[in-house]
């Protein structure tokens, strides 16, 4: 009996190191789930800070904190078993005050188009990578130019914190000026900025969440925010926002629309291979300076997530740079995604604590995050006028339009002038050129890939 009861665990055992190699990788299932719950620490924030700003672009806030999770959990599970890298996925930071600030409230876009919008650059995302072009879309926008749309959302973002913590209000002389200070709110804010820089210059693991948490039991405190009812409920309900991308997707036909796609396609893309990247190089997955085939299927599995992500009613997902945290505890396996995915599950049931998560609380971090993105602004070449002037006309009216569609065009329109001018034209031309012979190419790699529909070896390809 006893030996029944061995091999029986004998069995599991091999099964669990033959799925998750946690022994072979040099580690233990002790310190993948430490590192597991390291890295949910580190951006469990987002559950509190994403309904919020998506509340003010009027999604139901109890719902997008369901959404938030659900695709956390998928976005982990995918991360999980499809590329098998310790890296946390969930709707980025970012790119939902974007939605919210710039394309909903900025641009007047309904919450439900934009909504579509997202679902169609998921699958956008999806296809790319099955398609194998990522060098395609790599080259496809001037690397300067991107770099300075990253800044240019950066400031977009800390000006939007800056705006809803208070420090900064509108002017009728100077049109933007610092506030009076004499509202106890903008103190709430500074509070939690102070707190959060502390924590962050200490590298306290999990800081952003720790000065959020601050920040709100301040408030409550104080009484500037309300106590909560409770601390846990049952699951709000997810039909407020569920499935409506996919019923609005016929109003994204538009010129504007497809702006606000390829703006999301675009930073979800160069976000996603950047930080697997940047993350599989901090786990020593990077042998000799290769880059590992698991990037495409890290990319497979965050538009994976995406997708799943738009239906249940959130924005763009990212590969969460905060998993660095859980591969400095020792994490290496796919195990350490599967704990951040079980621990997301956990947190459906700590709806209530939205309830304190005001925009003073959630304004230090859109600050924080805006300067995160900053770093880009080294890869620009502003030895050259023709190409930093577009770059600094970008940086500069992304948080002063609030419209993205006009940055692009002013982006675009003065790089085409200023290098037809310095007699480098010739350069914007081969780019269309190499773009058209690619796209017919990879539709005949595409009507492939549907005739072998069913054969799903290709993910092991991407
Ligand atoms: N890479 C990355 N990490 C994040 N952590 C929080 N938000 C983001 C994001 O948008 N991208």
């Amino acid at each position: 009996m006893d030996k029944n009861i061995d091999i029986a665990t004998e069995k599991r055992t091999n099964w669990f190191e033959r799925q998750f190699k946690i022994k072979a990788s040099g580690s233990t299932i002790k310190t993948e789930i430490i590192a597991g719950i390291t890295t949910f620490i580190a951006m469990s924030y987002i559950l509190f800070v994403n309904p919020t700003i998506l509340g003010d672009a009027g999604l139901d806030k109890g719902a997008v904190f369901v959404a938030t999770a659900l695709t956390g959990v998928v976005g982990c599970l995918a991360m999980a078993f499809i590329a098998n890298y310790p890296i946390a996925v969930a709707p980025g930071l970012g790119s939902n005050a974007f939605f919210a600030y710039s394309v909903v409230l900025g641009m007047g876009i309904p919450w439900q188009t934009a909504l579509a919008g997202v679902f169609v650059a998921s699958l956008l995302f999806m296809l790319v990578t099955v398609l194998k072009v990522r060098e395609v879309v790599i080259n496809a926008i001037p690397a300067n130019l991107k770099a300075a749309m990253a800044v240019g959302i950066g400031l977009f973002i800390a000006f939007t914190g800056l705006k809803q913590g208070g420090i900064v209000v509108g002017s009728a002389k100077s049109f933007v000026t610092i506030t009076s200070w004499s509202d106890p709110h903008v103190w709430l804010t500074v509070f939690g900025l102070i707190v959060t820089i502390v924590l962050l210059a200490r590298k306290v693991p999990g800081a952003l969440f720790i000065g959020l948490a601050a920040t709100a039991i301040m408030g409550v405190v104080t009484g500037l925010i309300a106590m909560p009812h409770s601390i846990i409920a049952s699951i709000p309900s997810l039909a407020p926002t569920f499935g409506v991308s996919i019923m609005n997707i016929h109003n994204v036909f538009n010129v504007q629309m497809a702006v606000v796609i390829l703006v999301f396609f675009f930073s979800v893309f160069f976000d996603t291979t950047g930080t697997v990247i940047g993350l599989a190089q901090q786990a020593g997955f990077i042998k000799d300076n290769k880059m590992p085939k698991e990037v495409g299927k890290a990319l497979f599995a965050d538009s994976t997530s995406m997708i799943a992500g738009s239906v249940f009613g959130s924005t763009p997902t990212a590969c969460y740079i905060e998993s660095s945290t859980g591969i400095a505890a020792g994490g290496r396996t796919d195990f350490t995604a599967v704990v951040v995915a079980i621990m997301f599950v956990l947190s459906l049931f700590f709806s209530p604590l939205l309830a304190v998560v005001t925009s003073q609380v959630t304004a230090p971090i859109l600050i924080i995050v805006g300067s995160f993105m900053m770093k880009s602004i080294a890869n620009i070449d502003w030895s050259e006028f023709e190409i930093s002037f577009a770059a600094f006309m970008i940086i500069l009216c992304v948080p002063l339009t609030y419209n993205i569609s006009y940055d692009l065009a002013f982006g675009l329109i003065t790089y085409t002038i200023t290098m037809i001018a310095a007699g480098k034209g010739k350069k914007c031309i081969r780019l269309c050129m190499s773009l058209r012979s690619y796209s017919y190419y990879y539709s005949s790699q595409c009507t492939n890939y549907l005739l072998n529909k069913g054969d799903y070896s290709w993910i092991n390809q991407l």
